[in-house]
Formats: structure tokens, C-alpha cells, sequence
């Protein structure tokens, strides 16, 4: 019979393995997340037990897509989701946090600075995708807009070959539906659950 549930492998295991050099910065976010983040609504009260499954750890195979140093916005931030979890699994990366609600911003900056140990910098822009005019190599998202949505409030900061990469659930392929040049990528790394990104490319290709 085949086990259809992600091998079962300690957390310590899959710290050392995805975040290394970073494990005590992940550690750090994590706590932060689940003390601070609760207490100020940022995250459920319910997520504290899943929050390295569920947000963290999920956050790890959009990784796969993202070639040795290029730049990174990732919009609708949070709680720092995935942004802050890419850019301590990948330090070589280059990773901007837009997000357009204060309270929001400010527990970014506080989290930024929990990690700091690290070396990681990350940087924290206030505002909304639409109205950044900047851009950068690859921009990413986790839950803030339908797929359609997406594009539209973000394109414009991709540069011409790199891609928008949206992090989405099981309703992927029916997201992809009318978007011109979209790619669903399902990645497994090992220990963790699968992932699906949806990929659009904005010309021709930065080399993986
Ligand atoms: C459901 S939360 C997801 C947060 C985080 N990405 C995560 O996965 O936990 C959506 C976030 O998108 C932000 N947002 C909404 N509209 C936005 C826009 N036009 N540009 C950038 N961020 C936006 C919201 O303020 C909110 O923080």
C-alpha cells in the first residue's frame, strides 16, 4: 500500500537540513511568531502548535525555483510569510518584505531585528504591490490575492526573466485557468509536505 503521508523526520532534523548556519535565527522567528505574532492577532491562536508544519517548513520548496543570488519581493508579507523563511533558508538571496499595513509592518521590523544574529538582512518596504516602483528577480505571494489578482497588482515589479511565484493549495491547476504562460510546479522535498507553485515568467529565463 502505497503512504501517501510525508515521511515522518524530526524538526531538529529538518532545521539542520533547510536552515543551515540559520538555525537559531529560524528558532528565533518561530518563537517570535508564536508568542508575539498570537498575542497581537497576527497569527491564530490555533497555529501555535502547527506553526512549524504549517507555515514554516511550508514555505521551503518555493527555494527550488529561486537560482544563486537573485533579488526577491515578496508582497503581503504578514506575519513574514513566506519571505523571512526563504531569506534565512537561502541567505544567498536578496529578500524585500512589501506589506501595507503598519501594525503589520512593525511586527516585521521587530521580527527582522529578533533574527539579526544571523547576519541575514532583510529588507521592509510599507505599501501596497501596486504602488512599489521597484523591482527585483523574483516576486512571490502566499495567500493574498487570486491568481488573476496577483498578476495584475504585481507584474510590474518582476523583471524581464525572472517570474511571479505564488504559493498555493490543492486549487492550483484551477488557478492557472486563462493566465498566459502560467507553470504549476509541485515540489517535494524531503521530509515535507508537497508544495505548489504556480510560475509565470516574464520573458526569457534566469538560469536555476
Ligand atoms: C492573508 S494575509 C497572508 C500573509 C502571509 N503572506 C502569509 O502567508 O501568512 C494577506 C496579506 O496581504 C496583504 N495585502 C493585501 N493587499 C495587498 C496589496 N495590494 N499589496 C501588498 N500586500 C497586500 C495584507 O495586508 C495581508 O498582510
Amino acid at each position: 500500500m502505497t503512504n501517501l503521508q510525508p515521511e515522518s523526520v524530526s524538526r531538529e532534523t529538518l532545521i539542520t537540513k533547510y536552515f543551515p548556519g540559520q538555525e537559531d535565527a529560524i528558532r528565533a522567528y518561530a518563537e517570535f511568531l508564536t508568542t508575539a505574532g498570537i498575542e497581537r492577532g497576527l497569527i491564530g491562536p490555533r497555529e501555535g502548535e502547527r506553526i512549524w508544519d504549517r507555515h514554516i517548513f511550508n514555505c521551503l520548496p518555493v527555494t527550488q525555483l529561486l537560482p544563486q543570488g537573485a533579488s526577491l519581493f515578496d508582497i503581503g508579507s504578514g506575519a513574514g510569510l513566506p519571505g523571512i523563511v526563504i531569506a534565512l533558508a537561502r541567505p544567498d538571496l536578496k529578500v524585500t518584505l512589501i506589506e501595507p499595513l503598519e501594525r503589520r509592518v512593525e511586527f516585521l521590523n521587530e521580527a527582522v531585528a529578533a533574527i539579526a544574529a544571523g547576519g541575514v538582512e532583510i529588507e521592509v518596504i510599507r505599501g501596497r504591490a501596486q504602488d512599489v516602483k521597484k523591482s527585483a528577480d523574483f516576486v512571490t505571494a502566499r495567500a493574498v490575492a487570486p491568481m488573476e489578482k496577483l498578476k495584475k497588482i504585481s507584474w510590474h515589479m518582476v523583471k524581464t526573466g525572472g517570474s511571479l511565484l505564488a504559493m498555493k493549495g490543492e486549487s492550483a491547476a484551477n488557478e492557472m485557468v486563462g493566465i498566459k504562460g502560467a507553470e504549476l510546479h509541485e515540489i517535494k522535498l524531503e521530509g515535507i509536505e508537497l508544495g505548489r507553485v504556480i510560475s509565470v515568467r516574464k520573458g526569457s529565463l534566469i538560469s536555476a
